[in-house]
């Protein structure tokens, strides 16, 4: 797997991380002006770490979906091309904004993610959709936003089991999402994020 252009390994404290070039957003060490890419608080970041064949590339057009406060999408828009960012809570969304002021390929949308067609109208086609929005109907989320995908674009998902449902054991809500996607995208790969997640599923699938 390689890593996509604007991503490269360097040295924080003696120790290699993934890192991207960009202002800093969450505390995260500086060295040259590179920040590291902490795979704790990122599940790309982990995905990327674990070697899982996102598909990224860096310079593509991206839809992210989830920001919260730009942990992620701040590292994406530092090697991706203009990159749309959807949050529907508003407080995270402010932070959002300043990561924004300092990346002029980073554009917040305060919208649902469950309702594609308020935002259809700025979003253009995306080569890549990453998704962590960590609520009920992951796989819904991501089949209501297919239709901004391009034929050869991937998704990037993670899914996190206890926002499914708290009390079944996590393969089988991982089964069960899985199947609901099928409907409109092909699975190519599935991979457990710990130990940087519990309980999360990294899902790289292409539309159908
Ligand atoms: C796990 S957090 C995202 C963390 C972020 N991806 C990162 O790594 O920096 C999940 C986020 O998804 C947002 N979210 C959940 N459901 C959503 C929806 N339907 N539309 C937009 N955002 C949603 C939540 O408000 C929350 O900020």
């Amino acid at each position: 797997m390689t890593l996509p252009d604007g991503v490269e390994r360097r040295r924080f404290d003696g120790a290699e991380s993934l890192a991207t070039q960009g202002e800093p957003v969450y505390g995260e060490s500086v060295e040259d002006g590179w920040r590291r890419w902490v795979p704790e608080r990122s599940k790309l970041g982990a995905m990327l770490e674990l070697g899982v064949d996102t598909g990224l590339t860096g310079g593509e057009t991206v839809l992210y979906l989830g920001a919260a406060s730009g942990t992620t999408v701040s590292h994406v828009a530092d090697f991706a091309g203009p990159t749309y960012a959807v949050e529907f809570a508003a407080r995270p969304t402010r932070d959002l904004l300043d990561v924004a002021g300092d990346r002029d390929r980073l554009f917040p949308l305060l919208k649902d993610a469950r309702a594609p067609e308020t935002y259809a109208h700025v979003v253009e086609p995306v080569d890549a959709i990453v998704q962590d929005v960590a609520t009920r109907g992951q796989a819904d989320v991501a089949l209501a936003n297919r239709r901004f995908l391009k034929d050869d674009g991937r998704l990037s998902m993670a899914v996190k089991a206890r926002s499914e449902d708290v009390t079944r054991d996590p393969e089988d809500v991982f089964d069960d999402v899985l199947e609901t996607l099928e409907a409109g995208y092909e699975i190519l790969e599935r991979r457990r994020l710990e130990p940087y997640h519990d309980d999360h599923l990294a899902v790289i699938a292409r539309p159908r």
